[in-house]
C-alpha cells in the first residue's frame, strides 16, 4: 500500500502530533470554509455593480429624474432621444472607448443640445439637425444631404468633334483646296451649278477619300478604316459630302459589283437621293440602282443582276434603298449580292436607327459577312465580322465595311448610336456648345439651326388659323408656302377650304395620295405651280424643293426634331428664308420651352392685327359653309357607293 501513497503538501501543520484522520478533517473543513466565502463574494457581486457601472446607473437615475422634471414641458423629440441612446450604449462596436471618454462626451453633449435647445425657439428642428457626438454608430439614420444631378457624360468622339463652320456663306471652299477629285467630277461639279464647296463637305470628304488612300481593302495604317459620323443643319449639303467621294473612290473599279448602299427612310428621300449619284455617275461606268418599291419587284430584281451562261452578274454599283424593300431583294432576291459592300450610307440617320426594329441592319451585316460562313470560309476573299484585332486578323486583309451616317439631328446618345455597332466613329459637328460633360439644365440633345432662317410665333385661335394661311398668300405675298399639319385630315381639310376660298393655286401632300401623284405634286410646287402645298410630315425631312420661301407649321410640331426638319425646308443652301409656328395660347409656353432649348438663335412673336383679316371675313364664313355642305355630300355619296358595292343590283 505504501507504494501507492501520495504525499501532499496539506499546509502548514498547528499540531505536528495530530493523527492523520484529524489532518483530513481540518483540511476538509478549510475547503469548506473557503467555498462557502467565495459563494458569498459571488453573491455580493451579483447584487453589487461594479464601480464603474456604480456610476453609470446614477448617472441614468440623475437622467430620468431630469426627464421627469422636464417632462411637465411638452418636449416631443425628446423622449425619442434617451430611448434610442440608452439601446445603442451598449453597442460592442464601442466597448474599446474607455468609459469615461465616453462619459464626459455624453456630458458635453448634453450641455450641447440644452445650449442649442436655449437658442433655439423651435426644438424639433434642433435635435435633428444637430445629433450629439456620442462616438456610436447609430444605425438606420440618414442625414438630409443635397441629391447630386447625375450629370449626362459623353463619350470623347461624341463630345469633341471635327467641327463644321456653321456659317456657308462666309466659310466657302473652292475645289483647289480639296485634293484628290478627279476633272470629271470637277467638270460635273461646276455643270450643275456648284462653283465652291461647303463646309460640311470640305470637312467630310477628304475624310472619307483619306479612308481609301491604300485602296478598297485597308484604311490608314492598315487597320479598319473609321465609321464616319456628320451632323449639320439642314440644307447644308450633307448629300453631295458622301456622293462625291464614294463616286470618286468607285469610279475607278473593274468589276461591277454592290459597293454602295444608301439607306433612306421615305421612297421621295431615296429618289431624290437615287437622282444625285445617278447624276454625278453619269459618264463613268458605274451603274446606280434604286430599290425603294417605286417599280414591281420583278422589275427591281431584273436591274439589279442578271444571269448568264449559269453566272449572276451584278449590274448596280450604288443601291438607293429604302430599308423595308432593302429586306425584300436581301431574303427573296437570290441575285442580289452584299458581299463585296465597302460603303453603307445611313441618311436621316436618327430616324434610321428609330426604325432599327425592324432589323434591317443586322440583315445587311448578314447579308456583307456570307462569304465568311460557307463553304468559302478557307479562301481568301472570305469575309468574317470583324472581331478583335491580331495578327491573324489582318492576313489576308479582308474588304471592311464602312458605315457613313448624315443627320441634322443626330442623337447624341451613345445607347442608340451603339445599336449602329460603329467602328471607332469620327463625327463631325456643327454644334459648338458640346462638351464632355452636357450643362446641367440641359434635358434635351441641343441642334443647330440654318443660318439664313427667320423663326416666328403667330398667336392665333383654332378658327383663325385658315383665315390666316389665306392672309400669308394673299395680302402679304409669301408664295411659295410650305404648310405642315399634323395629320393628313386636317391637311385635306383645309386642301378643300382654300380651294372654295378660290384665288390660291394649292395642292396636298400626304399618304392619302399615290407614290406617283406625290413625285407629280412636289415636281410642280418646285416648278412654281403651286402656290401652297399643305404637307403631313411626310414632306418634313430632306426633301429639297428649290425656292420654298416660307414654311409654315399651321400645326405646332410636337417635338423638336419634327420642327427642325419642318423649318429646315426653307433656309437651304445659305439661302434666306422664314419660318411662322401657328401656336394656340395653351401651346405657347412648352412650344417656345422646347425651341430655345434646342439651340435656337431666337424666335420672334408676329402679331397678325384682327383688322387685316376682317375684309376676308364675309367670304371665309360663307366658305366655311360650302365646305360644310361639300363635306356632307361626300359622306352621303360614299355611304352609297358603299352599299352600292356591299349590296350590288343583281
Ligand atoms: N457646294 C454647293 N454649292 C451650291 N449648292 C450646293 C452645294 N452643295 C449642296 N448644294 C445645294 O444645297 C441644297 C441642299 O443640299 P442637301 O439636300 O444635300 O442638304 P442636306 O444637308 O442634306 O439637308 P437635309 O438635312 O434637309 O436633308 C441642294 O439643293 C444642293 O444642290
Amino acid at each position: 500500500m505504501s507504494l501507492f501513497l501520495v504525499n501532499r503538501y496539506l499546509g502548514e501543520e498547528e499540531d505536528g502530533s495530530a493523527s492523520k484522520k484529524s489532518r483530513s478533517e481540518a483540511l476538509l473543513a478549510k475547503l469548506r470554509q473557503k467555498a462557502k466565502e467565495k459563494q458569498k463574494q459571488s453573491l455580493t457581486e451579483q447584487r453589487q455593480p461594479p464601480p464603474e457601472e456604480q456610476a453609470e446607473q446614477q448617472d441614468f437615475k440623475k437622467k430620468r429624474k431630469a426627464e421627469k422634471e422636464s417632462s411637465q414641458t411638452p418636449q416631443p423629440h425628446k423622449k425619442r432621444k434617451s430611448v434610442v441612446e440608452p439601446s445603442f450604449a451598449s453597442d460592442s462596436d464601442c466597448k474599446d472607448e474607455p468609459i469615461k471618454e465616453k462619459k464626459k462626451a455624453k456630458k458635453s453633449a448634453n450641455e450641447k443640445k440644452k445650449e442649442d435647445q436655449s437658442e433655439n425657439d423651435t426644438p424639433t428642428q434642433t435635435t435633428e439637425k444637430t445629433s450629439p457626438p456620442t462616438g456610436f454608430t447609430v444605425l438606420g439614420g440618414f442625414e438630409n444631404k443635397p441629391v447630386q444631378k447625375v450629370h449626362r457624360v459623353l463619350p470623347q468622339w461624341l463630345a469633341q468633334p471635327d467641327m463644321i463652320h456653321r456659317d456657308i456663306k462666309s466659310n466657302l471652299v473652292p475645289f483647289s483646296d480639296m485634293p484628290g477629285l478627279s476633272s470629271h467630277l470637277m467638270k460635273k461639279l461646276q455643270n450643275n451649278g456648284i462653283q465652291h464647296l461647303f463646309p460640311v463637305q470640305a470637312e467630310v470628304i477628304p475624310a472619307i477619300l483619306e479612308s481609301t488612300q491604300q485602296g478598297l481593302l485597308i484604311g490608314r495604317g492598315g487597320y479598319k478604316p473609321r465609321d464616319i459620323c456628320v451632323s449639320a443643319p439642314t440644307g447644308s449639303g450633307k448629300t453631295l459630302a458622301f456622293v462625291i467621294p464614294v463616286i470618286q473612290v468607285l469610279m475607278e473599279r473593274v468589276v461591277c459589283e454592290v459597293r454602295a448602299l444608301a439607306v433612306l427612310p421615305t421612297k421621295e428621300l431615296a429618289q431624290q437621293v437615287c437622282k444625285v449619284f445617278t447624276s454625278y455617275a453619269e459618264g463613268t461606268n458605274l451603274k446606280v440602282v434604286m430599290v425603294a418599291g417605286q417599280k414591281s419587284f420583278a422589275a427591281e430584281e431584273a436591274s439589279l443582276s442578271e444571269h448568264r451562261g449559269g453566272k449572276r452578274r451584278s449590274l448596280a454599283d450604288i443601291v438607293v434603298a429604302t430599308p423595308g424593300r432593302l429586306v425584300d431583294h436581301i431574303n427573296k432576291n437570290s441575285g442580289f449580292c452584299l458581299e463585296h459592300l465597302r460603303f453603307l450610307i445611313i441618311d436621316e440617320a436618327d430616324r434610321m436607327i428609330d426604325s432599327m426594329h425592324q432589323s434591317w441592319l443586322s440583315q445587311v451585316v448578314k447579308a456583307v459577312y456570307r462569304s465568311g460562313s460557307g463553304p468559302e470560309a478557307m479562301s481568301i476573299f472570305r469575309r468574317t465580322e470583324p472581331a478583335h484585332v491580331t495578327a491573324a486578323s489582318l492576313s489576308p486583309p479582308q474588304m471592311p465595311l464602312q458605315k457613313l451616317l448624315f443627320s441634322a439631328t443626330l442623337t447624341q446618345n451613345p445607347e442608340k448610336l451603339q445599336q449602329l455597332g460603329l467602328h471607332q466613329p469620327r463625327l463631325f459637328s456643327s454644334i459648338h456648345s458640346q462638351s464632355s460633360t452636357a450643362a446641367p439644365n440641359q434635358t434635351q440633345d441641343r441642334f443647330d439651326f440654318p443660318q439664313g432662317l427667320t423663326e416666328y410665333y403667330v398667336p392665333c385661335t383654332l378658327s383663325k388659323k385658315p383665315l390666316l394661311i389665306l392672309h400669308f398668300i394673299l395680302r402679304m405675298k409669301l408664295s411659295p408656302v410650305l404648310c405642315f399639319t399634323n395629320s393628313r385630315e386636317t391637311a385635306h381639310r383645309l386642301y378643300l377650304l382654300v380651294q372654295l376660298f378660290g384665288g390660291v393655286q394649292a395642292a396636298e401632300f400626304s399618304s392619302r395620295l399615290s407614290p406617283g401623284e406625290r413625285k407629280r405634286t412636289l415636281k410642280e410646287f418646285e416648278q412654281g405651280k403651286i402656290q401652297l402645298l399643305i404637307s403631313t410630315d411626310a414632306a418634313a425631312r430632306g426633301i429639297d424643293i428649290n425656292g420654298v420661301k416660307c414654311v409654315v407649321n399651321y400645326d405646332a410640331p410636337q417635338y423638336i426634331r419634327a420642327y427642325i426638319h419642318r423649318i429646315g425646308r426653307t433656309a437651304r443652301a445659305g439661302k434666306a428664308g422664314l419660318a411662322f409656328t401657328f401656336l394656340l395660347g395653351v401651346q405657347e409656353k412648352n412650344f417656345l420651352q422646347m425651341v430655345v432649348e434646342a439651340g435656337s438663335p431666337g424666335i420672334q412673336k408676329q402679331i397678325v392685327k384682327p383688322e387685316n383679316l376682317k375684309g376676308m371675313e364675309a367670304r371665309y364664313e360663307q366658305t366655311l359653309q360650302e365646305l360644310a355642305n361639300a363635306i356632307k355630300w361626300i359622306t352621303q355619296h360614299r355611304r352609297r357607293t358603299c352599299c352600292y358595292q356591299t349590296h350590288p343590283v343583281k
